[in-house]
């Protein structure tokens, strides 16, 4: 463990400065993409208008033998677009495999001014972390890099979730951690096969009326996965740095993908992946306020003037933790407004209403 004194010291001699603050940058979806496919690839200019975060997955979905080419068209296609405002991230494939050290060593050289953030897979603690800092600062001092690489964690064994408060605080470049469902499944032994998403299985069931154990008795599905995302979203926020639910795998179910992304957004989720253009618009709708919410927070905050002492609004007690509530609302929607202007424009007229 480094000293607080010199937590924010370069690694490498020649290193950029670490950031002291993880920017909130919107991010309500992580794009991902194989640059091996060449019908993926092609689509990548379009895709890169509608999203807020692409991803150049080099990891798990991408076949052995297609490792290097997967690598090769990551960078062919950073070096060649220009992704205006959309944050470029690429996934790496696992600390013990075979590829991840051409993986950082090739990127970080040739396309490590148009990267921004780096995802590790199957992190276990903060050594791992630890280890993927110092390579990242020796190579950003030998490219001559003047902005650091960020890193975001993926939490998928059983390992990453126990040690998941120091990973989070394991350097200041962790901008995030990302829930893995389906690895962290097996590593735990769990006995679903879904990538991400709800099990007809976990349930409660309300108590017998009678004698008879079967009649009158109401199931609700659990949500596996709301352990380990609370989880996350205090380490991360204990942190400074922003958390994430992954993927949801039944492509096809457009529904349910929407329920579990917003169970995350409610939690304090920031954003989610999308594995196909059709989760694009379902992240984007559902880690985006509502324009009715964020009419309500900005009425609240303008109501409590300094934001202490307690007043009534339409019935409802508003206090000081009341206005903090709000504000968290009314910070995210002006950050994706100043990205999104058809949101900027549902988001004021909504408020004209609630101010009238
Ligand atoms: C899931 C897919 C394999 C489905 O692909 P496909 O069968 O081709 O779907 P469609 O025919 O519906 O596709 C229509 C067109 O759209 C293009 N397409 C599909 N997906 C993408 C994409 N992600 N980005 C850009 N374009 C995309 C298709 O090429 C079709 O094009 P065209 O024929 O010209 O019309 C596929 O979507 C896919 O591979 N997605 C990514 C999967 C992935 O990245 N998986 C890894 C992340 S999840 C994970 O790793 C688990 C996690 O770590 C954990 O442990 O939980
Ligand atoms: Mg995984």
């Amino acid at each position: 463990m480094r000293s607080p004194k010199d937590f924010f010291a370069p690694l490498a001699v020649g290193a950029p400065e670490p950031v002291r603050e993880i920017p909130a940058l919107p991010s309500r979806m992580i794009h991902f993409f194989d640059p091996s496919n060449e019908k993926m690839a092609a689509k990548v200019p379009d895709i890169a208008k509608k999203v807020d975060v692409l991803l150049g997955n080099l990891e798990d979905a991408v076949r052995a033998d297609r490792k290097e080419a997967a690598r090769n068209g990551l960078v062919t296609i950073a070096k060649a677009t220009d992704f205006g405002g959309t944050q470029l991230w690429t996934r790496v494939n696992s600390l013990d495999s075979p590829w991840v050290l051409d993986d950082l060593v090739t990127l970080v050289t040739e396309i490590g001014d148009k990267l921004d953030v780096i995802m590790v897979p199957k992190v276990e603690g903060a050594q791992d972390i630890h280890y993927v800092d110092r390579l990242l600062a020796q190579l950003e001092a030998r490219a001559g890099l003047t902005k650091p690489l960020l890193v975001h964690a993926i939490l998928e064994t059983a390992s990453g979730v126990a040690n998941v408060e120091e990973i989070a605080g394991a350097s200041p470049r962790m901008q995030g951690i990302s829930l893995g469902p389906a690895d962290l499944a097996a590593s735990r032994r769990m006995k679903t096969t879904r990538v991400g998403g709800g099990h007809p299985g976990y349930l409660v069931r309300t108590d017998p009326t009678g004698e008879d154990l079967n009649a009158g008795r109401t199931t609700y599905q659990q949500d596996l996965w709301h352990y380990t995302v609370a989880r996350m979203v205090d380490a991360c926020a204990m942190h400074g740095i922003l958390p994430y639910y992954g993927p949801f795998g039944d492509i096809r179910d457009v529904v349910a993908c929407e329920d579990q992304f917003r169970n995350a957004f409610l939690l304090g989720c920031v954003g989610a992946w999308s594995l196909h253009p059709v989760q694009i618009d379902i992240a984007k709708k559902v880690f985006s306020p509502a324009p009715a919410d964020v009419a309500w927070a900005r009425r609240v905050i303008a109501e409590m003037g300094d934001g202490t002492g307690a007043v009534m609004i339409d019935g409802k007690m508003q206090d000081d933790a009341s206005y903090k509530q709000c504000r968290v609302v009314a910070e995210l929607a002006d950050a994706l407004a100043e990205r999104d202007p058809e949101l900027a424009k549902a988001y004021d007229e909504a408020t004209k209403e609630a101010l009238a």
